[in-house]
């Protein structure tokens, strides 16, 4: 175009004559090789475009207005939306559990059957997240849970050790010490004749446990919950949970203008001014520590009396958090960078909290609603235990079998993380389906493990569905409470026996009647699922 302007300028420049012909001649012969050039891009984006509308037209799904496309299906209260979400889904082809729709112009699907979700969870080609999981960015930067390609494969390998199973040991201690502070907490509720919301306690219990594991600091959440700390993690939750649901708060520069972006941004300074301090300490005390031993193990080989002091020392080791194994990981920052171990331990404290509390409480609520399934899990727990009131070691953990089909049914029934979503870099064949690149891809967990084919009465809690012999043959797609495939939960282990931990606590302690109806309760479908109104309930001392 600047070329053909050009030329134009020179031929009113150049007056009358043979060169003011040629200079019009080949100014309109630029333009046309101009409009020329500049319409093929634009006739090869309008092919894509239409070859993406009609794949995503053969998918049954609700009838889009124009420009808008399904977005007003979903303009509705807060509380509504993950209703109106499954309800529309059901409507359309509820035989392959696939459902297109359009969020303004921006393709969608909906997936809530086993082998379409193994579509896209099984495969390593579509790990990248969707762009809901930006609002997370400001706090978590990229690490594990919201980063995509090589740097979380490279970040994957690098933290996976730090989830083994004998590293998960030392974690028990705090479990328990923990869960103690919350039966203290749960006492003057206790034979009560008022009801009470179980889930606040709870989540103060998996952020104190958090804090520790992670960072090996305590916040004390359970005894302050007016903490600072503790009020922005809540409070930035909050916001995540709204930017994802109101389109106005939505583009980051709309976002500027409302009042919440300052809370947000007090909140991202709060935390990260945290992490960050606790990981300089914890770096300082680390150096500290090796130059105290180098000394002492040059004392140890001239004296004799060594070995007493030595011992000594493992007795008052500290415990390690999973910050500590980052910081071994870094390798001084020639791996990763504080900012990189940052990123990762937020990580785990935003998804290794409301995860469990939801977890948790929900278990708890179904025992509530179902004494004769709380009973046998009792039973269980006094054949591990008799009378004792020692704290579990790993292998009584282990033992409460039934306990774990307890709270498999209940991770089915209410799977704290109801969806998960991935943006389709290239195109994925869904079923009988062709799925374009650029589609984001919707995975609905709470409706994909209420199957009847795959759970018959799949509303009623039945923990025996996880028996052994009763899983045989499911599809390893049907039941994903921690996602499945390469992107699944890296935290699953430490979840379980968080649970464990924590649930079999309260069982020897009180029992639990849910006093919510759960045909009356609201779900929030959110990052997390929550009950609207909380989960009340009653708890009595255990004779
Ligand atoms: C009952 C408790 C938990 C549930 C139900 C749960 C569920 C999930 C799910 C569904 C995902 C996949 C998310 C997605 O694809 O968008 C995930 C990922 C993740 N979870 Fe958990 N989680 C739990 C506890 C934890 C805990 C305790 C930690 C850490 C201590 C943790 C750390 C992570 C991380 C880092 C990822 C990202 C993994 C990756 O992308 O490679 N989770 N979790």
């Amino acid at each position: 175009m600047a070329v053909a302007w050009w030329l134009a300028a020179a031929a009113g420049a150049v007056p009358g004559g043979a060169w003011g012909a040629l200079a019009a001649a080949l100014a309109a012969l630029a333009a046309a090789a101009a409009a020329v050039a500049l319409a093929a891009p634009a006739r090869a984006a309008l092919r894509r475009r239409a070859r993406v509308v009609a794949l995503i037209e053969r998918i049954p799904g609700p009838p889009p207005t124009p420009l808008l496309g399904n977005t007003v299906e979903f303009n509705v209260d807060h509380d509504e939306v993950f209703t109106r979400l499954m309800a529309g889904a059901m409507l359309y082809n509820p035989q392959h559990g696939v459902v297109r729709g359009w969020n303004g112009s921006a393709p969608w699907v909906v997936l809530y059957r086993a082998p379409v979700a193994e579509a896209i969870l099984g495969s390593n080609k579509h790990v990248e997240k969707s762009h809901e999981y930006r609002y997370l960015h400001p706090w978590l930067g990229t690490g594990l849970l919201t980063s995509g390609g090589a740097k979380w494969r490279a970040r994957r390998k690098l933290l996976t050790p730090a989830f083994h199973f004998r590293i998960l040991e030392d974690f028990a201690a705090v479990f328990h010490e923990q869960a103690a502070v919350l039966m203290r907490l749960l006492r003057p509720h206790a034979d009560a004749a008022q009801p009470f919301n179980l889930q606040p306690f709870v989540t103060r219990c998996t952020l104190d446990i958090i804090c520790e594991t992670a960072m090996g600091r305590q916040v004390n959440a359970q005894g302050n919950s007016d903490s600072e700390y503790v009020r922005a993690i809540y409070e930035l939750g909050s916001i995540v949970q709204n930017r994802q649901s109101k389109l106005w708060l939505q583009p980051d520069w709309l976002f500027r203008w409302n009042n919440l972006y300052k809370i947000h941004q007090r909140c991202i300074k709060i935390l990260h001014g945290f992490s960050n301090k606790v990981i300089r300490e914890r770096k300082e005390e680390i150096k500290k520590q090796k130059n105290e031993e180098r000394v002492k193990n040059k004392t140890k080989e001239s004296s004799a009396s060594a070995t007493d002091e030595s011992l000594l020392d493992i007795g008052a080791k500290k415990r390690l958090a999973f910050l500590d194994l980052l910081i071994e990981y870094s390798q001084d920052g020639a791996v990763l960078s504080n900012e990189d171990i940052r990123e990762e331990v937020d990580t785990f404290m935003f998804e290794g909290h409301d995860t469990t509390s939801s977890a948790i409480s929900w278990a708890l609520f179904l025992l509530g609603c179902n004494p004769e399934c709380q009973e046998k899990a009792v039973a269980e727990l006094r054949d591990i235990f008799g009378d004792s009131r020692r704290p579990p070691t790993l292998r009584d953990l282990s033992e409460m079998r039934y306990l774990e089909r307890c709270i498999k049914e209940a991770l089915r029934l209410y799977p704290p993380v109801p969806m998960v979503a991935r943006h389709l870099n290239e195109d994925a064949r869904i079923g009988e389906y062709t799925v374009p690149a650029g589609t984001t891809a919707v995975i609905v967990t709470y409706m994909l493990h209420r199957d009847p084919q795959v759970f018959p009465m799949p509303d009623h809690f039945i923990p025996d569905r996880f028996l052994p012999e009763n899983c045989a043959g499911r599809h390893p797609y049907a039941y994903i409470p921690f996602s499945a495939g390469p992107r699944n939960c890296i935290g699953q282990k430490f979840a379980l026996l968080e649970e464990k931990a924590l649930i079999s606590s309260f069982l020897r302690h009180y029992r639990i009647e849910a006093v919510d109806r759960r045909e009356d309760l609201t779900l929030l479908g959110e990052l997390i699922l929550r009950p609207k109104n909380g989960l009340n309930v009653r708890i009595f001392h255990r004779t």
